[in-house]
């Protein structure tokens, strides 16, 4: 025989209802079943509502009769359980008050109502169904609300009344309730009915147990909280009675206790997908590994701090008796070698009753101050990792604290394999996603913000929507763009901005203040933060504070924040730091080329870097490229090398020198020099008579530069070209080095002579290589290869997060 249990949730409408009754006919008619009912939808809850209402002496009427007029009760003859509520609802209401016992009476009614609903609508469909009031069966003490059953008594009941029945008969049992063996009625407790199907189930000997309930099975944890949450097909007992101790509510471990005893298999099944095969849980040996996270969310941490009970013998004793003695139960505990402190959780609702407990135990103790303090936390939840050992604890904890979830506590079964870990409530979902990524092994989610879509940023947030399937599939990397702004606007979506960003932002985008991002990634409890600066501002570049100190990791293609004051620039490295954050700029020198990742790692790694020399700018490269060999005006290639993207969103700052300056500066700065932007020397190549004018009169009249640069291609002998050159240079031991950029003529069959298009070139002399410089030669800019770039500091920053 084979047990079924249709919860509350399964039998909440009318059409839930057909199809409970379609369920059991198809299995009635193909194999032996016996069906245990709940009361259907919030049928106990309404119940106690009215009783409540006629305890403070209300009108109960029209709530009793709203219950009544219920469409379920429709056709069935409920006059008896109607007729005895209406006369104990008077009751109560005449006294004011009831007893646990009446509560236990009133409750009842819902599975009577439902198990009587049920069999009447299976005898509709011809099926040989009898009602069968679990008070005959299940017999137990008087602890009404909470009662235990019997189980010799309640066993030779249930094995004489199932003999009893005809061959191919359905009993459809009242789960949760049960009578005394003075015949009152009693409650099973929390998850009462399922406590009765598995008690049935041990009576009976049953084959299985079906759980049929309103989710597809156990998750490896909540899909409501993890959208990546996978089905368990199969668990241990061992791993169900954890989940069951650590929150999972569709568990209970007194449920699980009477299936161990007789080995029986428990399913939990899908009444509104019943072909699918939900979860088993049994005695057979699963796969070892972590299977799923629980949470425990209506808890309170209470920490109780004695620090003159050092070393005192029983202290711990007298706190679990003082609570026992109040029937608290503690789920997890953390206590430091030094006995000073104990913090643990209990129930929430229960919290204050055991403050007082541990107030009155240990009162002449906060007297002779021996205890300080005892406080609740209500603000917290316990995740538990079911499966999972100390051995690779490290992976989630380091998950979890890089992204600034910090647990409170957390503790370990000592031989069965769970860790459990308290964290603030507000950061549950959060830290059940970060662990959940890390563990389960699906994609990682990294979730990016892109300030800045001009020619960089836009290109960077196209090539990032084209290769996402790409990156997940090889490098289980989920890249979520959940933000776009520019200087005005900003588009926010925690699922992922699409193709159409460019429409939507100017549709959707709205006015911002950097916070309303960081409050959007804090609500929508997002994880792996990566903020990407695609501007050239000098103000955005404050932004990093609160972007670091939010769990923000940063991506710059912007040079304002390396090349700003030094005090900006060590404060910078200060934040992140302290927070733990990392920050990639590998595209502020030489775009995609390799620089401030080979400069970095030759530094590191005690090699001595004597000097720095190149054409640095893929613009100045492009321009002298192609102005000393070719009949052009110098105008004509300068519009060129704008139209082609490589220049910065204000050219001066190419012509100006200045860009050029601030790659020799953020190289200086990574190999620990000093320099403020002032002691770079830089020749500018705009006439002082432009220096100032506005960027778009500029613009406009580039022509006025193509006397002077005439002029000077005129000097240039056969075989001479010119090339704009940073150079650093000096004792790089020191604190500064001498940071140089000048126009200089070079031969033609030079290394920098030689080079075409934008490349840069960059010449790395170190100490090891002498007189054979490293040299790194490429494109040095343009919107595409500077994105590419930008990607790969992402997908740097998302393989170490
Ligand atoms: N082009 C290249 O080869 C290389 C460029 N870079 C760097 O890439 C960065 C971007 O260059 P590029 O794409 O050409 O520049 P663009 O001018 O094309 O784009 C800049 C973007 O930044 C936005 N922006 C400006 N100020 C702010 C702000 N305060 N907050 C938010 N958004 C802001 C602009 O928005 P709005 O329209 O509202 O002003 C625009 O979307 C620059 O720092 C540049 O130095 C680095 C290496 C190579
Ligand atoms: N404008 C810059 C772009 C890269 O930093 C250049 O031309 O090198």
């Amino acid at each position: 025989m084979k047990i079924l249990k249709f919860g509350g949730k399964s039998l909440s409408f009318t059409g839930a209802f057909d199809h409970v009754i379609s369920i059991i006919k198809n299995r009635a008619q193909k194999e032996s079943i016996a069906v245990v009912v709940s009361a259907f939808g919030d049928t106990t809850d309404v119940l106690e509502k009215i009783l409540e209402q006629a305890a403070k002496q209300e009108n109960f009427t029209l709530l009793f009769e709203t219950f009544k007029k219920q469409p379920q009760h429709k056709g069935i003859d409920l006059t008896h359980e109607f007729d005895f509520l209406q006369k104990i609802f008077e009751g109560v209401h005449l006294l004011g008050d009831y007893s646990l016992k009446i509560k236990d009476s009133v409750l009842a009614q819902g599975e009577l109502i439902s198990g009587k609903i049920v069999t009447k609508k299976l005898q509709e469909q011809a099926i040989n169904a009898v009602f069968t009031d679990s008070r005959s069966l299940i017999i137990t003490d008087n602890t009404f609300g909470n009662a235990q059953p019997i189980a010799s008594v309640s066993r030779q009941k249930t094995i004489a009344h199932f003999s009893s029945l005809d061959k191919g008969t359905t009993a459809v049992v009242t789960g949760f309730i049960g009578a005394t063996l003075h015949n009152e009625t009693t409650t099973l407790g929390r998850n009462g009915s399922n406590y009765s199907a598995a008690l049935l189930a041990n009576y009976l000997e049953a084959e299985e147990l079906q759980n049929y309930t309103h989710v597809d099975g156990i998750f490896t944890a909540n899909p409501d909280w993890v959208s990546d949450a996978q089905k368990i097909e199969r668990l241990h007992f061992n791993e169900a009675n954890e989940l069951a101790n650590f929150g999972a509510s569709i568990l209970h471990a007194k449920t699980i206790v009477p299936l161990i005893e007789k080995n029986i298999p428990l399913r939990i099944l899908n009444t509104f997908k019943p072909e699918e095969n939900g979860t088993l849980i049994s005695s057979e040996p699963t796969l070892s590994g972590i299977k799923s996270l629980s949470v425990l969310a209506d808890v309170a941490l209470i920490n109780f701090e004695g620090r003159g009970l050092l070393g005192k013998a029983g202290v711990d004793a007298r706190i679990f008796t003082a609570l026992s003695e109040k029937n608290i139960s503690v789920s997890v505990i953390s206590q430091g070698s030094s006995e000073r402190g104990l913090g643990f959780i209990v129930e929430k609702g229960r919290a204050t009753e055991a403050v007082l407990a541990l107030e009155k135990e240990f009162e002449t103790d906060f007297y002779t101050r021996d205890v300080n303090h005892i406080s609740i936390d209500d603000e917290v939840a316990v995740i538990s990792i079911i499966g999972q050992d100390l051995s690779t604890f490290h992976k989630p904890y380091n998950a979890l604290i890089q992204n600034k979830i910090i647990p409170i506590l957390f503790n370990n079964t000592v031989t069965g394999r769970n860790v459990s870990i308290v964290v603030k409530k507000e950061a549950t979902k959060k830290a059940l996603n970060v662990i959940h990524g890390q563990i389960f092994g699906v994609s990682k989610k990294i979730n990016l913000a892109i300030f800045g879509h001009g020619s960089v940023g836009g290109t960077l947030i196209d090539q990032i929507l084209q290769n996402t399937e790409n990156i997940e599939t090889k490098k289980q990397l989920k890249l979520v763009v959940f933000a776009i702004a520019n200087s005005r606007n900003l588009l926010l979506n925690e699922k992922g901005i699409g193709q159409e960003w460019e429409n939507e932002l100017s549709d959707n985008g709205k006015p911002y203040e950097l916070q309303d991002v960081i409050r959007f990634a804090k609500e929508h409890h997002l994880e792996n933060l990566i903020a990407i600066d695609n501007t050239s501002s000098a103000v955005f570049i404050h932004n990093y504070f609160p972007l670091i100190e939010n769990g923000f990791d940063l991506i710059s293609s912007n040079k304002a924040a390396n090349t700003n004051t030094f005090d900006f620039y060590r404060q910078l490295r200060k934040s992140l730091k302290k927070n733990q954050r990392r920050y990639l700029y590998e595209t502020t020198v030489g775009a995609g080329l390799p620089l401030i990742d080979t400069t970095r790692l030759l530094h590191l790694s005690g090699e001595n870097i004597t000097r720095i020399k190149g054409v640095f700018s893929g613009t100045l490269s492009y321009l002298f490229n192609h102005f000393s060999t070719e009949d052009k005006s110098f105008s004509t290639v300068l519009k060129e090398a704008i139209e082609k993207g490589f220049t910065e969103p204000d050219p001066r700052e190419d012509l100006s020198g200045n860009d050029v300056g601030r790659k020799l500066l953020i190289l200086a700065r990574e190999l620990e020099l000093e320099n403020e932007w002032e002691e770079v020397q830089i020749e500018n190549l705009i006439p002082q008579a432009f220096q100032s004018i506005e960027t778009s009169d500029f613009l406009r009249n580039l022509d006025v530069l193509d006397a002077h640069y005439a002029a000077v291609k005129e000097t240039l002998q056969p075989h001479e070209v010119l090339r704009y050159i940073g150079e650093l240079s000096g004792d790089l031991q020191k604190s500064k080095g001498i940071l140089e950029t000048k126009l200089a003529v070079v031969s033609a069959d030079s290394a920098l002579g030689q080079l075409k298009g934008s490349d840069s070139l960059f010449e790395i002399y170190t100490e090891s290589y002498g007189d054979h410089p490293i040299t790194i030669q490429g494109a040095g800019a343009g919107a595409k290869v500077t994105a590419r770039g930008v990607f790969g500091d992402v997908l740097r920053l998302s393989e170490k997060q």
